[in-house]
Parts: structure tokens; sequence; C-alpha cells
């Protein structure tokens, strides 16, 4: 598909007072660059989707500024900015009674794009992901599965070809099977259209799973932690981000943690279980308890590298520590 570049967002010293309301947002300074996939977590009420619908403009900033691909958002005309950022919320407003392609449709409709482009790039985007515009494009959106409907809801919000994606809880409302594979097949989506996306969720393991960049948001958009999901796992700058990450943050740090972190050794003899290169710890750790050597084997295009034991693999968990 074509692919519009992909933009920077930046967020400098923004704040935002609600008329008759506290503070939601106190000073919060962020840069994203193009591309990149950023996750905001926090608990309940922190800010996050106040942060989220300033950078399109739903909601004004009361001071600081936000700039899109360089462009101060207060300064663009707000249509104009919405055509450019894609966005796609918990229980869409999908129209119910549109059919799914109409749906789909809305803003290159809006654009004025001719009937035949329309179509096409409808169907090219339910195909992106994972629907059959002859099978599901004539349905409406209550003869759709939760986990559907919000991947029309995706479709739709890439529908203009945007710069960048803001996406406020968008798989929250399906059960975590569902969720499981959403958050897989959006992996491969974005890979393929490469988008700068900004990601609301309160739940860590989906950050964790689907963040180039996690941003740990405390009460009034405090910004306690910015970094990989790698880095916030490891070293948690604060209390706040330790115990937001969870007691079992060093499970979850092994799946993030490649196994070239690893230091290899010679193995004994013996039919030990095999892992390729290209795992984590995690799964090395699960293929080494799958077996009764107490080492796994780490292979590449079927020979094996080398091994690694138990400790080897805490040892590797551990390497980068401060
Ligand atoms: N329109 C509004 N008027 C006044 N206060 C508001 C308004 N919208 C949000 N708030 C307040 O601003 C704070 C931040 O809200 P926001 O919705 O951004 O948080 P959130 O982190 O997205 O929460 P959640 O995870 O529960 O959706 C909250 O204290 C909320 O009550």
């Amino acid at each position: 598909m074509s692919s519009a570049t992909a933009a920077p967002i930046r967020l400098d010293g923004v704040e935002k007072i609600y008329d008759g309301g506290g503070t939601a947002v106190a000073d919060l300074s962020l840069d994203i660059a193009a591309g990149e996939l950023v996750a905001l977590v926090g608990p309940s009420g922190c800010g996050k989707s106040t942060v989220l619908r300033m950078i399109n403009r739903l909601i004004e900033p009361t001071s600081g500024s936000i700039y899109v691909d360089g462009e101060d958002v207060t300064s663009s005309d707000p249509v104009e900015l919405r055509r450019r950022i894609g966005y796609c919320i918990q229980h869409i407003g999908l129209f119910p009674h549109q059919t799914v392609a109409a749906n789909v449709a809305t803003v290159p409709r809006l654009l004025g794009w001719d009937r035949d482009k329309a179509t096409e790039r409808v169907e090219e985007l339910l195909d992106l992901v994972g629907l059959d515009v002859g099978i599901h494009g004539k349905r409406y959106p209550h003869q759709l599965s939760g986990g559907q409907r919000q991947r029309v809801g995706v479709a739709r919000a890439l529908a203009a070809d945007p710069v960048v994606l803001l996406m406020d809880e968008p798989f929250s409302a399906v059960d975590p099977i569902a969720r499981g594979r959403l958050q897989e097949e959006f992996l491969r989506l974005q890979a393929d259209v490469g988008k700068t996306i900004v990601f609301v969720t309160h739940d860590v393991d989906e950050a964790i799973r689907l963040g180039d960049k996690i941003a740990v948001l405390s009460n009034e958009a405090k910004l306690e932690q910015y970094g990989t999901p790698a880095e916030i796992l490891r070293r948690p700058k604060t209390s706040f981000v330790s115990e937001f990450v969870g007691a079992d943050r060093g499970v979850k740090s092994l799946s993030v943690t490649g196994l070239a972190q690893a230091q290899l050794r010679e193995l004994p003899p013996g039919e030990h279980p095999t892992v390729t290169s290209a795992a984590n710890l995690r799964e090395a750790l699960s293929r080494l308890l799958d077996g009764e050597t107490g080492f796994v084997s780490v292979t590449e295009s079927g020979h094996s590298l080398g091994g690694l034991s138990a400790d080897d693999i805490y040892r590797a968990l551990h390497s980068d520590d401060g």
C-alpha cells in the first residue's frame, strides 16, 4: 500500500486545567520519533486520554506547545490536522446505520475521493486488518464480533493514510484471547504501515507487548519514566514505576530480552532442547525447562551456536543492570 511518511510528535511543557476541574496535565514534555509506537500507561484518571486528545485538538491545552511534524498544532486548521491524524477509541463510534465498507470510507468520502478510488482503498484496508470486503464489508457494525469491530475502527482510522495514529484503549473491550490476537495482528500491521502511533492503555502487559517505548504517567500526567519496555522493566526509575509494572517484572523482562544479551557456552554431549538465536530469554528458559539436560542449545540455520544453562539466562537478564 502507499505509505505516507510518519511524523514526529513533540510535547513541550503541556498543561491542561479543565474549566471548573482540577489539573489533568501539569507539565508534560515528550518527544516521539517518526514511526515509533509509544504506549502511555498509568492509573485511571492520571490524564492519559487528555494527553492523547490534545494531540489532535479534541482538547485545547491550557499552556505549552504540541508539534506534529514540526508544526504547532494550535495554529493548524483542526480539520486539516485530523485528516493527518487517525483516531481510534475503545467503544468506537462506528456509525451503526452504515455498513462496514461505508464506515471505513468515511474520511475518503469527506476528502472527495472518487467512488472507485474510495472502494479500492476500503478493500485494501479491510484486507490489511484481516477482514474480507465481500463478507464483512456489507455487514452493519452490530453484525460483527467485538474484535472485528475494533479492526474496522483501526481500518477507518488508517483510511486517509495519516502520518500519526492515536489509539485510546482500542483493544480493551474484547476478551483476553481475542485481545491477544488483535495485538499480534496490530504489530504486523504496524510493521507494514510504519505510522507514528500513540497508544493509551492502563494495561502494562499490553504496553510491554506493543510499545517501542513506554511513557509511565502518574497523577496529573507526571512523566515517571520514558524508555523501552526492557529499560522500564529492568531499571524502573522510581518506586511508582516499579510498583506499577508489578512484582513479576523479572519474568516480564525475560520476554523483552533477546539472546544477544547471553554469553553462550560449549554444551556437554546430550540431546538438548533447541531454540533459535532470534528467540528471547523467556522462550529459551521455557525450552530449557521442557528438556531434562539443564541446557538449551541455541541454533542458527539448524546449527548449534552453543548453549545456555538457567544460570546463564539469569546472568543475561541482569547483564546490563546498572
Ligand atoms: N471534561 C472534563 N472536565 C473536567 N475534568 C475532566 C474532564 N475530562 C477529564 N477530566 C479529569 O481530568 C483527569 C484526567 O482524565 P483523563 O480522562 O485524561 O484520565 P485517563 O488517565 O485517561 O483515565 P482513564 O484511564 O480512567 O480513562 C481526571 O481527573 C478527570 O476527572
